[in-house]
Order: C-alpha cells, then sequence, then structure tokens
C-alpha cells in the first residue's frame, strides 16, 4: 500500500521526527525506552530525550530467553516462538510507556528497535573461514509495527555486516553526530554486559573516529553475582569491595585470544561466560578462590581490559576526556580503577546532556532518523564504521 510509502516519504521531509528508541541489552535486566525529539541529521542532529524509562523483564521473561541466549546448542522452537513473542511484548511495552506519559502513537514517527541479541558470532570468534561475520537479533519489527501502529525500524545490524563490519558496535553513529566536540578529544566508553568505546577526535574528522569492544564490562560479575550470592548484580560494587583481587586468576582471565586481536574487535557473553572464568579458575589452580575475591577479581579483570584497549588504541595521545555510561557507570570500584589505570577522572555521559543508562536507546534512535533523513557520512576506509543506513523499515499494515 503506497500510503505508508508516502508517509515515510513524508516524514523524511520533516524538520524533526518524534522517535522511540530501544534498547534490550545482553544484561537481559529489562527494556530501554526512550521517545526522543530528533532534528536535522548526521553531525547537524539535534536530539532531545522527552522521556526514558527501562521496563524490567519478569524473571518467567529473563528465564525464557535465557534458555537460547548465547548457547550453542538450543531447542529450536523456543528460538522461533521468541521472535514474534519478544516483538509483541516490546510493543505492548511501548504501549504502556506511551499511556503513563499521555502521548498518542499518533504522534510517535518511528520506532527503532535493536532487538534481543541471542548470539553473536564473528568469524574471528567462529574461525570458519567459509563464514562471514554473524549476529542474530529477535524481536520481529513487524509484529512491534502492528501491535504499536508505528513505523518500525529494526534489525540494525545485518547491514553493518554486509558492508564489511561484525555488525557492532554500533553506537559510534550516534556519538559522533550528538556527542562530537571541537577541539576536545572524547572517549565515550559504554560498560554494559560487555564494554565498548567510541574515539571521537576533537578535528572532527569523521574518518579518524574509532570504536571497538573492549571485552566484558558486566556480564561476569553480573553472571557470579547470580551464582554465588543469589543476586542480580553487585550493587554500587560491594562485593567488590570487600574482596581482593587474585593477581594469578586475574592474570588466567587475560590471556584469551581476544585481547590479542587486532582492533576493531566485537564480543559477547558466547566467549565470556561462567564456563570461560570456571576454566580460567582451573588453568590457574584457584579452586579455593573466595566468592568475593571472585567478584573483585572480575571487577578488576574489565578494569583493566577497559584501560588497556583504550591505552593501545590512543598510543601516545594522552589528550583526551573520558565519558562513561551504561550500567558499569555506576560501579565505583569499577569506576575508581578504570579511573586509577588511565590515570584520569572519569567523567559521565550525564554531563553531555544525556542520561548514560538512555545512551544505547537513543543512538538507535539516531539510526532510524539516518535511515529515514540522513545523508551519506564518510567515515574513511578503515574496518567497523561503514557509512550505510541502517535498518529493516515494518509498515504498520
Ligand atoms: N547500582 C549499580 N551497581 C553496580 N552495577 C550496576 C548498578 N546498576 C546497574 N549495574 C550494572 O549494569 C548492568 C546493566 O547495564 P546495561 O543496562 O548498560 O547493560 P545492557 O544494555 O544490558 O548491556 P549491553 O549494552 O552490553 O548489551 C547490570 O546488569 C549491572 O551489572
Ligand atoms: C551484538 C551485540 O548486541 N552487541 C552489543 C553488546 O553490548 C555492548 C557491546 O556488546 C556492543 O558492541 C553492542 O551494543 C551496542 C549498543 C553497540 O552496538 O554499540
Amino acid at each position: 500500500m503506497k500510503e505508508h510509502v508516502e508517509k515515510l516519504y513524508a516524514l523524511s521531509g520533516k524538520p524533526s521526527r518524534r522517535i522511540i528508541g530501544l534498547m534490550s541489552g545482553t544484561s537481559l535486566d529489562g527494556l530501554d525506552v526512550a521517545l526522543c525529539l530528533a532534528e536535522g541529521s548526521g553531525p547537524e542532529t539535534r536530539l532531545r530525550v522527552e522521556y526514558f524509562k527501562t521496563l524490567p523483564y519478569e524473571q518467567d521473561f529473563r528465564n525464557a530467553v535465557r534458555e537460547i541466549f548465547a548457547k550453542r546448542q538450543i531447542d529450536f522452537q523456543q528460538l522461533v516462538l521468541l521472535n514474534p513473542f519478544i516483538g509483541l511484548r516490546h510493543g505492548q511495552m511501548i504501549l504502556e510507556c506511551l499511556a503513563e506519559w499521555g502521548i498518542n502513537a499518533s504522534e510517535v514517527d518511528l520506532i527503532a528497535s535493536h532487538g534481543q541479541t541471542v548470539f553473536h558470532a564473528p568469524r574471528k570468534q567462529h574461525g570458519i573461514a567459509a563464514f562471514p561475520n554473524a549476529t542474530l537479533q529477535i524481536g520481529d519489527g513487524d509484529h512491534i509495527a502492528v501491535r504499536t501502529g508505528i513505523i518500525t525500524l529494526s534489525d540494525f545490524r545485518q547491514k553493518h555486516i554486509a558492508a564489511g563490519g561484525e555488525g557492532a558496535p554500533l553506537a559510534v553513529y550516534g556519538d559522533y553526530f550528538l556527542f562530537s566536540q571541537k577541539d576536545e578529544n572524547r572517549i565515550l566508553l559504554n560498560m554494559g554486559g560487555i564494554a565498548n568505546f567510541t574515539f571521537l577526535p576533537g578535528s572532527l574528522d569523521a574518518s579518524s573516529v574509532f570504536t571497538t569492544d573492549t571485552g566484558p564490562g558486566n556480564t561476569l560479575i553480573d553472571a557470579f553475582a547470580r551464582l554465588h550470592f543469589g543476586k542480580p548484580f553487585d550493587e554500587n560494587g560491594s562485593m567488590a569491595a570487600s574482596g581482593r583481587v587474585n593477581k594469578t586468576l586475574l592474570n588466567a582471565l587475560k590471556d584469551a585470544p581476544f585481547f590479542g586481536q587486532p582492533f576493531p574487535k566485537t564480543t559477547g557473553p558466547e566467549v565470556f561466560s561462567v564456563d570461560y572464568v570456571k576454566n580460567a579458575i582451573q588453568l590457574a589452580g584457584q579452586d579455593a578462590v573466595e566468592p568475593k575475591d571472585l567478584i573483585a577479581t572480575l571487577t578488576q579483570f574489565s578494569a583493566e581490559t577497559i584501560s588497556e584497549a583504550i591505552h593501545n588504541a590512543m598510543g601516545e595521545n594522552k589528550a583526551f576526556e573520558v565519558y562513561a555510561s551504561g550500567g558499569g557507570a555506576h560501579n565505583p570500584v569499577l569506576m575508581g580503577a578504570i579511573g586509577r589505570l588511565l590515570g584520569r577522572n572519569i567523567r559521565l555521559i550525564d554531563e553531555l546532556g544525556v542520561a548514560g543508562d538512555a545512551k544505547e536507546a537513543v543512538l538507535f534512535a539516531v539510526l532510524a532518523n539516518e535511515a529515514v533523513a540522513g545523508e551519506a557520512v564518510y567515515f574513511g576506509e578503515k574496518k567497523g564504521v561503514p557509512g550505510v543506513s541502517m535498518g529493516k523499515i515494518s509498515f504498520p499494515g
């Protein structure tokens, strides 16, 4: 029906668009919903977050996703059922937010849905030369569009892979458009389940922009807080603060092929898992490690691998500011260790006008805005930041 294409075309010419950005990360804590007003596009994007909310997942939902999440062997039916189920659930969650905010669905131009990553497999990780980089996000966009009546863009990572990337990190695009600052080199560090950063040059030169995952953020801390303490995470780093870093184990944890791979690179809980840590404990002969010392060691493991990646990427260039976001920014032990290792105060992205917990959802709104209203932006020939439009379009009818 051409009415949908005409509506989309009209949207592309509007001076501003109201876009809901959705992010459901690897921590499986909940769905981040950011209602944004975006004006312009590319480096001229001006974006205001009108409302933001994280809707926590119910335990049943989390358990259902965990049955297939980052696993090599799964019940295939469970994967197939979850694809529309998550789409419908996310659609419903959006409607609940809109009702709470007193906004009608007809007042929203677009939804930008990341979906739920269930498996991330860059070639460097799966190691099968004949197969490409691969990643899978589920939570079908057609179901979101039909449930909400709002045009939905989803499945953003496939185009990035088709254009030569690993499907992540995608935050780099929004980071560059929203947070670049003339004459200040910036590192935007996001610490979710996995940690990544974007380098934004003070020259504003798009071809110098750089991004990579660094390894675990909170994923291992969460897994062992759950296993040993029955808690979803180490709130305010209190478990880590009560323990001591086990140096022998730390060295074994840092001995993974991922850390020797060149930038840019991506990873996930497929690699950094409970089994990964148990294996390191065994190799290091540290079976008697106390749970609180294990949490302290895993926190230091994240801090050191994050700091070393930033240090290696920046080389001799010491003139940069670091702005943190994601759940890890709430962990003072992690933040303190990174600050000490990098020899500087780690700031919060909130200083730049976007709440740290909202940043990733906002970035998908930026990607949808680019797909609908942006011009091509050239990020140079380097790997990892192809200048392509991303997101598949689902019409509501
Ligand atoms: N007060 C806190 N103290 C310590 N850690 C916290 C706190 N609040 C949140 N976190 C951590 O942040 C995590 C959630 O972070 P976030 O929502 O950024 O991850 P995500 O988006 O799911 O992950 P990713 O971006 O890697 O996919 C929690 O699982 C927890 O480990
Ligand atoms: C495959 C996948 O879902 N990757 C996530 C994950 O969570 C953090 C890190 O690993 C990052 O590379 C990415 O998400 C953010 C939003 C990104 O693409 O920038």
